[in-house]
């Protein structure tokens, strides 16, 4: 049997303020000089700044990177920008922790991810998702060296954010039935300590959802520790198939389609409450759990056309099509797709 490799963040910091210490963690991590900071419009006043002043405190030199999306174009950009550069540190939501982990990692350079949301489980995770003319890709990237969550900027993040992050931790119910049934019918790679991290992170989360509240700081610690645990799942599989089956591939489907899509763990949840109706699974247990999360369960919360639903459920499975799902080779038809989304109450 070959030699596998486990990454894992080397530290990790959670408490209320500690983005204020960045620029000490990563001067004890023996970091020094030059550091990219990558963030985005709205993240950069609400967390970049105060990690830009922590890492001047400590003597760094800072330059700023301000980015809007996760495609392979803006990593190429942001690698254009590394200069000298010892540390790129990635402060923000999911799309700047995946470009940041990215573009660090094609340098071969060490980052710190950042996250001002507990919206992804991708905080810690050596995946990128990197979106291009196909829609979205899972590249091997590196896990961050160090991870510093401050519950006191994730807490007052909008409650649907941390919704999200609940969301795409319930996705993995269905993503590991994906994943069992391809190791079953195409011999694919499987993981028994990563299947099993994983569904027991989405379990404790449903058991926990009644406590998790708007503005409460247990509430953005147990989520955030949550997602931490799912990419760890990732982590030890090597891949995000203990994370993203046939119900990621819905989301995937519906960015390239729809006109404004939602938040990627939004779209996650309803996909997985339609892709446990075809396992044959509990999916009203998914949809109580998401609703008692205050997630939507459909698409007029959404905010998504129908029409949309229907779609990217008939084209999920062009989606990545080497990973098998029970979408299998051919997908749904269209009668077979918009009679999912209604008996599920989707549309
Ligand atoms: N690599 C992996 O394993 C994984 C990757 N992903 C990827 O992550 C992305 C989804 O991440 P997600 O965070 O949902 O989406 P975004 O990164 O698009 O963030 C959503 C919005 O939330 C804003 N935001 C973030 N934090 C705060 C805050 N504290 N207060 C107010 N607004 C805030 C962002 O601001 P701003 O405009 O400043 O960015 C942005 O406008 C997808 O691309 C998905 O594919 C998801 C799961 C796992
Ligand atoms: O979103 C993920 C896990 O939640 C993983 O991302 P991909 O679907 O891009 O592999
Ligand atoms: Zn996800």
């Amino acid at each position: 049997m070959g030699s596998k490799k486990i990454q894992m963040p080397r530290e990790v910091h959670i408490g209320s303020d500690v983005i204020n210490d960045t620029g000490s963690i990563c001067k004890d991590l023996r970091f020094s000089g030059n550091v990219l900071v990558v963030t985005g419009p709205n993240t950069l006043k609400i967390g970049a700044n105060k990690a830009i002043e922590s890492l001047e405190n400590e003597d760094f030199s800072v330059e700023v990177s301000k980015i809007t999306t996760a495609t392979s174009e803006t990593v190429e950009k942001l690698e254009e920008k590394l200069n000298d550069t010892s540390l790129i540190v990635g402060v923000g939501g999911g799309k700047v922790i995946d470009v940041t982990k990215m573009a660090a990692s094609n340098a071969g350079i060490y980052f710190v991810s950042v996250p001002t949301a507990a919206s992804h489980d991708g905080i810690a995770s050596p995946l990128a998702s990197i979106k291009n003319n196909n829609g979205s890709v899972s590249l091997k990237a590196q896990a961050p060296i160090c991870v510093i969550g401050d519950t006191n900027i994730i807490r007052n993040a909008p409650f649907r954010l941390l919704a999200a992050g609940c969301a795409d931790i319930i996705s993995n119910y269905t993503a590991i039935k994906d994943w069992q049934l391809a190791n079953k019918l195409q011999n694919d790679f499987y993981s028994e300590s990563a299947a099993a991290l994983s569904l027991m992170t989405a379990k404790l989360i449903i058991k926990s959802s009644k406590s998790i509240k708007k503005g409460l700081e247990e509430s953005a610690r147990l989520v955030v520790k949550s997602l931490f645990s799912s990419g760890m799942a990732i982590s030890i599989a090597g891949s995000s198939r203990p994370a993203s089956g046939s119900e990621h591939k819905f989301s995937h489907a519906l960015d390239k389609i729809a006109k404004k899509p939602a938040l990627h763990g939004e779209q996650c949840g309803i996909g997985t409450i339609m892709m446990m109706n075809l396992h044959g699974g509990d999916w009203q247990f998914i949809k109580n759990a998401l609703n008692d999360m205050k997630a939507p369960t459909n698409a007029y919360d959404l905010g998504i056309d129908p029409d949309d639903i229907v779609d990217a459920l008939t084209s999920a499975h062009t989606i990545r099509p080497e990973r098998y799902t029970i979408l299998g080779d051919r997908g749904l038809s269209r009668n077979t797709a918009k009679k999912l989304a209604i008996k599920t109450g989707v549309i």
